[in-house]
């Protein structure tokens, strides 16, 4: 699964994995994370969601990345936002009032340019990871975050043998694996969402949890 894998998706408009709401869970658990007013949150593999625009609505800073030039654009056209635009080493970053997308990969990313995050938000981004970028997503784009960053992240579970990703399964032990030298790791909530995810049932898919987590980077 390569840049050119999520590139055509975006041309084709295969892009199943956005929501035309803001995901609930934001809404339930980021108060919970007590980040102070103005405080800058990073999203990572942001696609064109609308939690981008809620988080910005909470008075966060919001500053996110993505590959696909179309996702960007689509945001902010959607939000009626017109953005400026500038480049850097990392690509063509979008800014428009309080957030900010970089077209670019999040994998080229560092600690210059997440100095300032005090908190991720992960809706997508970790199960849209095969394996092997998994590992690299926490041991070196999360560990290019401060100590003392706060983070909500969202995963799935089901029997990876049912269905290929992604989005991928990542169980509890494997995101305990990924980040737990370094964050302090806390389940929120775990939901049975099989019920309401027709398009699981239909690839043969027996059971499907949805699992939200606190994360707490150490000092
Ligand atoms: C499953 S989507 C999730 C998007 C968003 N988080 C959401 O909830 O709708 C994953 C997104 O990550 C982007 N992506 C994949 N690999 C990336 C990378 N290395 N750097 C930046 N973005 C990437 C894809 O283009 C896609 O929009």
């Amino acid at each position: 699964m390569d840049h050119e894998f999520w590139l055509q998706r975006w041309r084709e408009g295969r892009i199943g994995f956005h929501q035309d709401a803001v995901t609930p869970w934001l809404r339930e658990y980021w108060p919970g994370l007590r980040l102070p007013p103005g405080s800058q949150v990073f999203v990572p593999l942001a696609g064109k969601s609308l939690d981008l625009a809620w988080l910005a609505a909470q008075g966060h800073d919001v500053l996110g990345v993505e590959l696909s030039s179309l996702a960007v654009e689509q945001f902010f056209a959607e939000q009626r936002l017109a953005p400026q635009m500038r480049e850097s080493r990392y690509g063509r970053h979008y800014r428009a009032g309080n957030i900010e997308l970089i077209c670019g990969d999040a994998f080229g990313l560092d600690t210059d340019v997440l100095a300032d995050c005090a908190a991720v938000y992960d809706r997508a981004a970790l199960i849209a990871l095969p394996p092997p970028l998994r590992q690299r997503y926490a041991n070196q784009l999360y560990a290019c975050l401060p100590p003392g960053c706060r983070g909500l992240l969202v995963t799935l579970e089901y029997p990876q043998q049912e269905k290929d990703g992604p989005p991928f399964s990542v169980s509890g032990r494997e995101v305990r694996e990924l980040y737990e030298r370094d964050w302090d790791v806390a389940v929120l909530a775990r939901h049975d969402i099989l019920a309401r995810q027709p398009g699981f049932i239909a690839e043969g898919v027996t059971a499907l949890e949805t699992v939200a987590y606190r994360l707490l980077r150490q000092g």
